[in-house]
């Protein structure tokens, strides 16, 4: 180990956790490990867990005799005194080992010394004992490790909350457990604290080392973690496209939409309920999108490869796994996924889902009534009466914007007035009629429109961005949905042959069909609040 008593900067940002026994039939070790360290590996931890000290050793020597080719560091799991017989550039410890104080006294001043965490205790501790770094794990499921024991997995919620607790204490943070170059976009995406905190790099062990091809592998989770880090640097708010959103720039832009949804026929996947699925296709169809109501699991990854929108709404709360994997291959496909969490305050178990989906997937939008958003938010303001709110927030704006930092995307509020927040900016729209109250469903169609929209948008986008996990404007988005459906729900109830909610509800659609750029330009109703 280096005597120095000056600490090397390390860049962790793909931080390879090596696992000998998973390497394909024929791959050596130091060839896995030269290839990805080509691709662009930074760091590497040698993990042994089934050999003889000596062997240990012998295997750190070599590592450490490669990496130092490439200027990278290597750190070795658990054994402080291979770390020392080594060389190693540092020790990782767990919870159950020896003990950050005493390792720190063993090792000389430069050694890097990183702690696994699970939850925001084991960092805040972390950062007391004067840590280099930690890993944050699990944040998925893995083959890799047992984690099955309960509270082993943290999840990205608990990986947000041990960002929060690390935020400006300079201790570096990977994530770790069943990151892969399929999740590392909504892995990034996800973990950063709703102040803004992000990960430093991701830890991997399978996906490299089980690889046939090490090197496109880690040159996949390079790259992708540089495209995300340039998003990041362009502002503390990187999930959205940073404009000055104006009045007459909204309604234009939802006007302009209009058309843009018939032209680009987005297809729109509906995850929906029993309730209301003709309406919701029928809806769709009317806007100019492509409507389809597929849940089965086995069939999402062939329809998250067409471009369009998905909306989860879980209304009836069946069909789970078509939900999980549903938002999990839109992720990876970079769809919009718009989530409307039907009743959430209403039963624990409906709690409890919707924390498990938004944990396997990032939503771009959620969108609810106020006791939805109040029961994500943890508040107890709004009081819900099944899936009926009764009330509404003294703070609305507040509460949205606050919503959408914690979850990293746009939040939409429904009622007479809708308040929707990607975090920064927040925007009022005020058209509508009370009669949609009348009907069955209307916001689960609200949620049909805005994911009909946000798949145009995303399609249309003229300026790809790599390091995002949507292209296009989905703010805008998301207000040009709003305003299609409540503009068009005011026209309908202004008919003469609307007589009440069974008359109502074709006009509805008619006016949908027939909405023009003109009437949105003409009626929308907009407020814009900026921070
Ligand atoms: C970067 C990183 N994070 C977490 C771990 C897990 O370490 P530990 O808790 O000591 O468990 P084992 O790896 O020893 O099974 C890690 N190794 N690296
Ligand atoms: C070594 C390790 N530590 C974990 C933790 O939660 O602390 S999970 C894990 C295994 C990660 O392997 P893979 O990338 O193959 O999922």
């Amino acid at each position: 180990m280096s005597t120095d008593n000056v600490k090397r900067v390390v860049d962790f940002s793909l931080y390879l956790v090596t696992g000998r026994n998973l390497l394909p039939h024929g791959k050596s070790y130091l060839t896995c490990i030269e290839e990805a360290l080509r691709g662009g590996v930074t760091v590497v931890q040698v993990r042994e867990k089934e050999v003889e000290t000596a062997e240990f050793l012998e295997i750190a020597n070599d590592t450490i005799a490669l990496c130092s080719r490439y200027n990278v560091p290597v750190i070795i799991n658990d054994r402080i005194d291979v770390a020392l017989a080594s060389g190693a550039a540092g020790v990782h410890l767990g919870q159950s080992d020896m003990p950050l104080a005493i390792v720190r006294k063993l090792l000389p001043p430069s050694a890097i010394i990183g702690v696994s965490c699970t939850t925001r205790e084991h960092a805040l501790k972390a950062v007391e004992e004067g840590a280099d770094y930690v890993g944050l794990g699990a944040i998925y499921a893995t083959r890799t490790k047992d984690v099955s024991a309960p509270g082993s997995v943290c999840g990205i919620a608990g990986a947000r909350a041990m960002l929060g607790a690390l935020e400006g204490t300079g201790v570096k943070a990977v994530a770790i457990g069943g990151v892969n170059s399929k999740n590392v976009l909504r892995t990034l995406h996800g973990c950063v604290s709703s102040t803004g905190h992000a990960l430093d790099g991701v830890a991997v062990v399978s996906d490299i080392m089980a690889s046939p091809e090490p090197y496109a592998t880690a040159s996949c989770l390079a790259q992708t973690f540089c495209a995300w880090s340039a998003a990041v640097s362009r502002g503390p708010a990187a999930f959205l496209v940073k404009a000055q959103y104006t009045r007459e720039g909204i309604a234009a832009a939802a006007a302009t939409l209009v058309d843009t949804v018939r032209r680009v026929r987005p297809l729109v996947h509906q995850i929906t309920n029993n309730v209301v699925k003709t309406q919701s296709a029928n809806v769709t169809l009317a806007l100019g999108g492509s409507p389809i109501m597929a849940e089965a699991e086995a069939e999402q990854a062939d329809l998250a490869r067409v471009p369009g929108g998905l909306l989860i709404n879980y209304g009836t709360v069946d069909a789970i796994d078509g939900m999980l994997a549903a938002g999990i291959h839109a992720n990876q496909n970079r769809k919009p996924v718009v989530f409307d969490p039907v009743g959430v305050g209403a039963t624990s178990f409906r709690r409890a889902t919707a924390a498990k989906l938004l944990d396997a997937w990032q939503p771009t939008v959620i969108k609810g009534n106020a006791a939805e958003i109040g029961a994500l938010a943890d508040s107890e303001e709004v009081k819900a009466q099944g899936v009926d709110s009764l009330g509404g927030f003294k703070d609305a704006s507040a509460v949205v914007r606050s919503l959408a930092r914690t979850h990293r995307c746009i939040v939409l509020l429904s009622g007479p007035t809708d308040y929707l927040s990607d975090g920064s900016t927040v925007i009022r729209l005020s058209n509508g009629h009370a009669i949609l109250g009348q009907i069955t469903g209307a916001g689960c169609v609200l949620g049909t429109a805005i994911a009909t929209y946000c798949g145009a948008a995303s399609i249309a986008a003229s300026e790809p961005c790599e390091g995002s996990l949507v292209n296009g404007d989905m703010l805008l988005a998301v207000a040009a949905g709003t305003l299609a459906l409540t503009i068009a729900a005011q026209r309908a109830a202004g008919r003469k042959e609307v007589r009440g909610p069974g008359t109502f509800l074709p006009a509805l659609i008619d006016e949908l069909a027939m909405l023009s750029p003109g009437a949105v330009l003409g009626t929308a109703t907009i407020d814009v609040e900026t921070e």
